[in-house]
């Protein structure tokens, strides 16, 4: 497949895909998702590879979740919603080796889900991080609601959901959303020490580990798919449809105004 909306490249057993839309924030539409999904499978069972990063171009975001600009109640791809993106998760789960989150900038909407399931999460001192769903007409109601709850615990992931806040580095790192902060221009070195660490260790003892992590939660795909059909009932909604004309009107929305 060849890519236009990431990059994949391989350095020292580390393969680093990047989000390529930083003109969008490194939002992502159904393509994205559809060359994320094929560069996860690539480096997941390049045995050579030992570690991947998962991280967006440019200084300004990680990931600003779905491209409100390809996005008219569904979005512009496949699956449920028009976004493949409970294979996207799924795979980023299934992968038998560590996924780390390279933050930068904004990991907002699912981009901060997509942070949330790699398994560590190292972000610069500019990083920011929040939901945006319930602003703009949207919602994660799979892993980006019940697995953020494991990550951060219920109340917390309740007040990120329902009260669309920003949280810069140093209050995520607080509340256990990533695993280490660094200077914005000491990331790169930072991420690449950590690789190297990994690379040291048995990936086969690496791949059980995370399988067993991932068992205790694994409930919640089912209950996401189940929630991805919800969602897409719900784009269809005037009131959900108007949480993205206002981001694009750069207005507030008035939610309101479709319940009696
Ligand atoms: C990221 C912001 C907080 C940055 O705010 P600010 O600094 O004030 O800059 P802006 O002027 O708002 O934005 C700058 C520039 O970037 C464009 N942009 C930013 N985000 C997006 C995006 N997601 N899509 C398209 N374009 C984007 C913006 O339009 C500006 O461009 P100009 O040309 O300069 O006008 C802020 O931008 C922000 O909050 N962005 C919205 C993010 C958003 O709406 N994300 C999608 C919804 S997230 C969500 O619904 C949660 C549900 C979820 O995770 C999910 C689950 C299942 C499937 C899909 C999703 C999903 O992600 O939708």
């Amino acid at each position: 497949m060849e890519y236009q909306d990431i990059l994949y490249t391989v350095k020292d057993g580390a393969a680093h895909i990047t989000i390529n839309r930083p003109d969008k924030y490194n939002a992502f539409r159904g393509q994205t998702c559809e060359e994320l999904i094929h560069a996860f499978n690539k480096a997941g069972w390049d045995k050579s590879v030992g570690v991947i990063v998962l991280s967006g171009a440019g200084d300004k975001a990680f990931c600003t979740g779905g491209d409100q600009s390809a996005h008219e109640g569904q979005y512009d791809g496949r699956g449920t919603i028009g976004l493949p993106m409970e294979d996207l998760h799924s795979i980023i789960r299934d992968v038998p080796k560590p996924v780390i989150a390279k933050v930068q900038g904004f990991a907002i909407g699912g981009g901060n889900v997509l942070a949330t399931i790699c398994d560590m999460t190292i972000a610069g001192d500019r990083a920011q991080f929040g939901q945006v769903g319930p602003k703009v007409g949207s919602v994660d109601p799979g892993y980006g609601t019940a697995f953020l709850a494991r990550v951060v615990g219920e109340k917390k992931a309740r007040e990120i959901w329902y009260m669309c806040r920003r949280y810069n580095a140093q209050e995520a790192l607080e509340m256990g959303l990533v695993n280490k902060v660094v200077p914005h221009d000491e990331l790169d070195a930072e991420v690449d020490r950590w690789c190297a660490e990994i690379m040291e260790k048995s990936p086969t003892a690496i791949a059980l580990a995370k399988r067993s992590f991932n068992m205790d939660t694994e409930h919640q795909r089912g209950i996401a798919g189940l929630g991805m059909l919800g969602l897409s009932l719900y784009y269809d909604t005037d009131e959900s449809k108007e949480g993205g004309i206002a981001f694009k009107e750069k207005r507030k929305p008035d939610f309101r105004k479709f319940k009696g």
